[in-house]
């Protein structure tokens, strides 16, 4: 089935299914999954291990080491799936890059946004030099002494200084990355990002530290009008908490001056009509009064945008189903809303949760627990959704509903 006459959908395990392959099928996978299951797209997840949440709700399941160009290329050769969904950064975007060109795949957004944005330092090129976007100062480094030098300088030449952070540039949800307070913290700063990168690269990326006052992601839509033509939509602003560059917290909607606001959907929309095709994208930003810095952009659904289940009359996984089918999408706010996050707390395998009866005692909360087979201590594993009259209280219960599911081993 061809997607070129949008939107025509069809029938799952038929000739005429819709078919999409989700590459990577977490927690956001099996969301975007269920979402297009829900309009009778067949869904072939693929991930690095087996049982990911998204293998568990989908039609088919692979498990393939997605950063192995040719092993990606047969699998989809072997599927030949309408749409390709990158889920997660650790792909092997340039085979995507050449199979979208070759006409052998077409994937979401566009195979060059999924390859920019895996390395941090094609992003971070791209907003800051090539679209004169405002972000923290930089430097990349690809040695421990390149690294120092980045941060204290050389040749007379000032650095990034400290505090900055410290960051393989193929990573995600704080993997690998550092705060470095002062010269004695660069070495094991390097060392962390060796061993924390998706991707050993063997790259970093030195920021300097931007002293914001809060910091948002903008959830921004490029989906088909009637008319067909891609209009860009904005999501509320959401707030976040961040532990050792981790999400823990988020709620929508985060209050903003209309300026920062104005200006935060500028940024969003610069950066999104360069990366093109259609989809969400999860852009973050920094704020402080009315002044904001691009950080970095998802071209997918974004953990912090959990919340959006609770908040939103369509989940950011349901606006980026529709948007990828050429369906319209609807962006408005339901209610004020929270997450609050789950982790492992223990190492081991099929885990136990207790306290979940108290935690939906709480009231307007939801709970998403991911099935992940494996728990780490600091692994992602649940989530709670809460809504209520105020985002402070949504806040409140979120973390509270959170507290009370208690992981252990079997
Ligand atoms: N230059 C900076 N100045 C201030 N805070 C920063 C800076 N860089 C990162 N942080 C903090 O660390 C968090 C995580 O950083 P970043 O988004 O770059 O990491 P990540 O590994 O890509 O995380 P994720 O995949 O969850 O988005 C940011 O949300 C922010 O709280
Ligand atoms: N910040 C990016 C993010 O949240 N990505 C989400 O986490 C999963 C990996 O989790 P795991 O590391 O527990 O397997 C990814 O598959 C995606 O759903
Ligand atoms: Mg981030």
């Amino acid at each position: 089935m061809s997607l070129s006459q949008l939107p025509v959908l069809g029938t799952p395990l038929s000739p005429s299914a819709i078919r999409v392959m989700l590459l990577g099928s977490g927690e956001l996978g099996k969301e975007v999954a269920i979402a297009l299951q829900r309009l009778g797209v067949e869904v072939v997840a693929v991930d690095r291990y087996p049982d990911a949440p998204g293998h568990q709700v989908a039609h088919r399941a692979h498990v393939i080491d997605m950063t192995d160009g040719e092993a990606l290329r047969e699998l989809i050769a072997r599927e030949k799936p309408d749409l390709v969904v990158p889920e997660i950064e650790a792909i092997a975007t340039p085979a995507l890059v050449e199979m979208e060109k070759e006409g052998a795949a077409r994937v979401i957004p566009t195979a060059r946004a999924a390859w920019l944005t895996m390395n941090r330092e094609g992003i971070r090129r791209l907003a800051a030099e090539t679209l004169g976007l405002p972000t923290s100062p930089y430097r990349f480094a690809g040695s421990l002494a390149e690294m120092r030098a980045a941060i204290d300088g050389e040749d007379g030449q000032p650095g990034i200084g400290y505090p900055c952070f410290v960051k393989p540039v193929m990573s995600s949800s704080g993997k690998g990355q550092s705060k470095v307070d002062r010269p004695e913290d660069v070495e094991a700063a390097w060392d962390y990002a060796a061993r924390g990168s998706r991707v050993d690269a063997g790259r970093v990326i030195v920021e300097g530290m931007i002293d914001f006052d809060y910091e948002i992601t903008l959830l921004t839509v490029r989906a088909r009008d009637v008319s067909g033509a891609i209009v860009t939509h904005f999501c509320d602003p959401i707030g976040h908490v961040q532990v050792a560059g981790d999400y823990v917290e988020s709620w929508q909607p985060q209050p903003m001056s209309d300026t920062a606001l104005a200006r935060a959907r500028e940024i969003a929309k610069q950066v999104t009509d360069d990366l093109g095709g259609a989809g969400v994208f999860g852009v973050e930003l920094f704020v402080k009064g009315d002044q904001v810095w691009f950080s970095e952009v998802s071209p997918r659904p974004h953990d912090t945008g959990l919340v959006t289940m609770a908040s939103q009359h369509q989940s950011e996984f349901e606006l980026h189903a529709r948007a990828i089918l050429g369906l319209p999408v609807d962006v408005s706010l339901r209610t004020p809303g929270a997450s609050a996050v789950i982790y492992g707390g223990v190492e081991g395998k099929g885990l136990v949760f207790e306290g979940t009866a108290e935690a939906l005692a709480v009231p307007g909360t939801d709970l998403r627990l991911f099935g992940k087979p494996e728990s780490f201590l600091k692994r992602r594993m649940g989530v709670v959704v809460a809504r209520a009259s105020d985002v402070n209280t949504a806040r409140a219960n979120a973390k509270l509903a959170a507290s009370k599911v208690k992981p252990r081993l079997a």
